[in-house]
């Protein structure tokens, strides 16, 4: 109690500046300040009504605020023992929800600006202020964590609500108050799923005023069945708490539905990195870390990406979507044919890739493109150009377009799979394809944390990109370029193809091996896939994907 008192009777005094809140020094509530505001506002807690209404997280908010105080005095972690210190700013970006509790009328005490150098001139004057509990989420060693702040605010000069205008400034450009469903695969992440949910993600979402709703998966492809019956209108997002697995069968189960292109035009697909490949957040939000990627959720501009659509006989009446990668090859099998050693965790692959090159092992295919770059530098000058456009300021009309909606024709394949090997399509110099060793096809930028496998991949320039090696390439060659994927210079190798592609077939020579898509085994046989411009909604931390510099490689 007697900590509930010194939280609510200390707090920062702050001004709004461009880009957060700034502490201004600490204040002390005067005995009759509460008494004199409106008694209906006067203290948060003591509305009987109100308490009972007020969700989980405001009650254990307040319980975890005064545990995170005392918490943090016995752990001696300066910068969250009771109100922050002067001049520190608290971030729009990272501010995660504001109430206001009353309405105060402050005597100013002396301090000093931002700079440090001068004391206030108008110390002892009386102002009208807001108390406002602002929560934001602070780091805490390599977490976000949700935490409470009151903060008194003077008046803004236009009359506004001080609330209104923190909440304004800390979602601009994105909704308040999302509707998110999360599909939670709790065997992802070797069964870390659940418990990187719960302790990371579960509560930044519900100090953000979003309305959660979490589903898990109690069987391989029941995303897949979720998304086919999901109210669509009922949400704003669905964040997938797994791997790349969930967001996979999401978009398929999304794709089977009747009503298909109203379903992509309502749902912002996403993920909350819980598994152990987890290609979507790293390449959209930028970490695999679940609570920055929740704070992602709330903040992000929302983008359309490409998608890709593959055909092969075994599935012709129903083709599936990726929005990740195909491969065969080297990749492909040494990410399936290692899971014997799952337990090495990432290694795994990395020593799946060094046998398989060890062993020279060569996939014989076809390989029929259709290409948007050919070579290296047609490939640089179409990245330049689309690169451009998100970059020279026209995120606006990139934020204008995504919200063009789709309709049923984004869907319609261009090159049915029965067709003939189209008009306009190259075939790979055989020489090359009955000796190839990778065949990887992408439109994310990383497939891992420590591997930018496709530096150059846009999210929505039409087109995906295709990188082929020739397993006749030299081994003291083949391991440096392999190794150099973790900053995406393997693609820059002249032994390495690299082009930006519509479409491809391949057809393998080979009678068992490996086809991947999104990281999923799928049947060895002929693969038809061509892409999908701009059909799926997602969140990305910038309006594109993470920087990958490849204009400066
Ligand atoms: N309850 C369940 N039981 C068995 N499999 C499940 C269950 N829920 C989801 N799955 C399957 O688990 C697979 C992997 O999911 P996800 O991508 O989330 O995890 P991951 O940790 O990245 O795993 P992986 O390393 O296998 O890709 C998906 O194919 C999905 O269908």
């Amino acid at each position: 109690m007697k900590k509930l008192k010194s939280y609510m009777n200390n707090y920062g005094r702050a001004v709004l500046t461009d880009t957060g809140i700034m502490i201004k020094g600490q204040q002390s509530l005067p005995a009759d300040a509460m008494e004199a505001s409106d008694s209906s506002n006067a203290n948060p807690f003591a509305d009987n009504e109100d308490r009972e209404t007020r969700n989980s997280f405001d009650t254990s908010s307040l319980i975890s605020c005064v545990t995170c105080l005392s918490e943090s005095d016995s752990r001696a972690d300066e910068s969250s023992s009771g109100p922050l210190p002067t001049n520190t700013l608290i971030p729009y970006a990272k501010v995660l929800h504001a109430k206001e509790i009353c309405a105060v009328s402050t005597e100013l005490t002396p301090y000093r600006d931002e700079v440090g150098e001068q004391e206030s001139s108008n110390a002892g004057e009386t102002i009208l202020s807001t108390l406002v509990e602002v929560t934001y989420a602070r780091p805490r060693r390599h977490d976000l964590v949700p935490k409470k702040q009151l903060l008194c605010v003077g008046a803004l000069p236009s009359g506004g609500s001080i609330v209104e205008e923190i909440m304004s400034r800390s979602y601009k450009g994105t909704k308040r108050n999302k509707t998110i469903l999360v599909i939670m695969n709790p065997h992802g992440g070797k069964g870390h799923a659940k418990k990187l949910y719960l302790s990371k993600v579960k509560p930044i979402l519900a100090a953000s005023n979003c309305t959660v709703e979490t589903v898990e998966t109690t069987y391989h492809g029941h995303a897949t069945d979720l998304a086919k019956t999901v109210d669509a209108d009922k949400f704003d997002i669905i964040a997938c708490a797994s791997g790349d697995g969930i967001p996979h069968e999401v978009l398929n189960g999304l794709f089977q539905r009747p009503d298909r292109a109203d379903a992509f035009n309502k749902l912002i697909i996403t993920q909350l990195p819980c598994g152990s490949g987890n290609a979507m957040s790293v390449s959209c939000h930028g970490t695999t870390n679940p609570s920055h990627a929740a704070l992602n959720i709330l903040k992000a501009p929302e983008i359309r990406i490409d998608l890709m659509c593959c055909s092969q006989p075994s599935y012709k009446d129903q083709p599936r979507l990726s929005f990740l990668s195909q491969t065969y090859g080297i990749i492909a099998e040494s990410d399936v044919n290692t899971e014997f050693i799952r337990w090495m965790g990432p290694a795994r692959f990395d020593l799946g890739v060094l046998l398989n090159i060890l062993q020279r092992k060569k996939y014989p295919c076809e390989v029929h493109v259709k290409y948007a770059a050919k070579t290296k530098n047609e490939l640089r000058e179409h990245y330049t150009y689309h690169k451009s456009k998100i970059g020279r300021g026209e995120s606006q009309e990139t934020l204008d377009a995504s919200k063009q909606d789709i309709s049923e024709s984004a869907f319609e394949l261009k090159y049915p799979l029965s067709d003939e090997i189209p008009e306009g399509w190259e075939t790979v110099d055989p020489t090359i394809t009955n000796n190839l060793g990778i065949f990887y096809t992408g439109k994310m930028p990383y497939v891992a944390p420590d591997a930018k496998f496709f530096p150059a991949a846009l999210p929505s320039d039409g087109t995906f990109d295709l990188i082929i090696t020739d397993s006749r390439t030299s081994l003291s060659r083949m391991v440096p370029i392999l190794l150099s994927s973790d900053k995406g210079h393997h693609v820059l190798q002249p032994e390495v193809i690299h082009s930006k592609i519509t479409a491809f077939r391949l057809i393998p020579k080979l009678k068992h091996s490996v086809i991947s898509v999104d990281g999923e085994k799928f049947p060895f046989e002929p693969l038809q896939v061509e892409i999908l411009p701009g059909v799926c909604r997602t969140l990305s931390y910038d309006g594109s994907y993470v920087e990958t510099d490849f204009d400066s490689m």
